[in-house]
């Protein structure tokens, strides 16, 4: 049997299946690999018996991987899973920050009362006009599962699609229309956008990354979405450019003490992924990489580990070592096989980083002298004893 602790709700029908051989705990002491979404998991105590995390969804900065990595913790996210979801809120909110439909809508409600209100509604409505998202300019940050669908949803609107994102994958090169005109730098992506959106993950180099000097670029009036993370944009900035109009509206996902107080905002409460078709979508996504892990080693996905696969677990044992990105691993394990004489049927080794995963299937199974042996090399952070 293995076993699972959740962390926060996964769906909202709370329905998770691993299936037979699995079984949920209440307390993470208890477990093997935890699945879960938002929580931020700096500074929570993990147990030394948790070998893996998998979160449903694609943001990672809530987790300390690198710390994990150490740890010989594999953790796993679910990319892509929620991308469509994201990307139809995203086109949702440019659509009511250019419309006036929230305020319209308000002005209906505040009228129910008015027993001529259709005739009103047409005296009313020159207030509500908006303008359309067709030939504005619009520029993505960061091309990446969710970035690329906006980009290619906004060309279909009709829309002049600038990206910008120095490291993009040729995936996401691939599935990008040649209607999406790539820019070099962020300052160039900015200037005279009507639309700026930000698909970029946290981290150090995209903290901050709007600020006045960007979004002083920008066209004067010009929407600002940020469904990625609070962090990516300078929020004092933000409030300034909103006060003095350079900013029309700023939709975010993110209610922070700032955004709040903000004007012309809609603020959503992390919704972005919260449909049941991404919540679906990630959960399969991460139980099945959870699974693949926990029952023959197999690394897919992760995010402080290499991909690294083996197929099922067939041979009489398969180990894994989880180690450092040093020279001599591979040397050092295999001597320690060839003292216990074991016959290793195949090995693969792989490197990410600072981190590597070497994994071995051998004709019997191994001494405990032997495991405990490979426990010991300096550089390894753990080792498993898959079958
Ligand atoms: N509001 C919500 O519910 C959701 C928010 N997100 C957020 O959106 C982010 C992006 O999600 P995905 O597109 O699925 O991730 P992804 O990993 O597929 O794409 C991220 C893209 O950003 C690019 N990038 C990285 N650093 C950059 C930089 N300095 N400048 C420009 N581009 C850079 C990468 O090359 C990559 O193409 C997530 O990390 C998460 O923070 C994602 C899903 C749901
Ligand atoms: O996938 C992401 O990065 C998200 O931000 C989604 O977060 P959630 O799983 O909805 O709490």
């Amino acid at each position: 049997m293995r076993y699972i602790k959740t962390i926060d709700d996964i769906t909202k029908d709370g329905n998770v299946e691993f299936g037979e051989g699995y079984e949920f705990v209440e307390r993470t002491e208890d477990a093997d690999a935890i699945l879960m979404r938002s929580t931020d998991l700096h500074g929570y105590e993990l147990p030394d018996g948790i070998r893996a995390i998998a979160r449903c969804g694609a943001g990672v900065n809530n987790i300390p991987v690198e710390e994990y990595a150490k740890r010989g913790v594999v953790v796993f996210n679910s990319p892509g899973a929620n991308a469509n979801a994201v990307k139809e809120i995203v086109i949702a909110m440019m659509i009511l920050s250019s419309r006036g439909i929230v305020q319209s809508m308000e002005w209906v409600r505040n009228n129910a009362g008015d027993p001529d209100i259709l005739v009103n509604a047409e005296k009313a409505k020159k207030a509500f006009v908006g303008h359309e998202l067709k030939g504005k300019r619009i520029g993505v940050i960061g091309l990446g599962n969710v970035g690329s669908k906006v980009a290619n949803a906004a060309v279909s609107l009709g829309m002049n699609v600038y990206g910008y994102d120095p490291f993009i994958s040729v995936e996401h090169a691939w599935a990008l229309s040649q209607d999406v005109q790539r820019v070099g730098t962020l300052e160039d992506l900015c200037r005279g956008c009507d639309y700026l959106t930000l698909h970029v993950p946290s981290k150090a180099d995209t903290v901050g990354m709007i600020s006045t000097e960007q979004l002083d670029l920008l066209a004067p009036g010009a929407v600002l979405v940020n469904f990625a993370r609070e962090t990516i944009v300078d929020e004092d900035a933000v409030d300034t450019a909103l006060h003095r109009g350079q900013l029309s509206w700023f939709a975010t996902d993110f209610a922070t003490p700032k955004t709040v107080l903000m004007p012309n905002t809609f603020i959503t409460t992390h919704s972005g992924a919260g449909t049941g078709e991404a919540e679906a979508n990630c959960a399969d996504m991460a139980i099945s990489e959870l699974k693949d892990y926990l029952e023959n080693g197999n690394i897919a996905h992760s995010v402080n580990y290499p991909a690294c696969s083996m197929g099922k677990a067939r041979a009489a044992s398969r180990i894994a070592c989880l180690h450092a990105n040093v020279p001599n691993m591979i040397g050092q394990i295999t001597r320690i096989l060839a003292d216990d004489n074991a016959n290793v049927q195949r090995m693969v080794n792989e490197s990410a980083g600072e981190n590597a995963y070497t994994m071995f299937d051998t004709d019997e199974h191994l001494d405990s002298s032997t495991i405990e042996a490979l426990k010991r090399i300096p550089a390894v952070y753990r080792v498993r004893v898959i079958k």
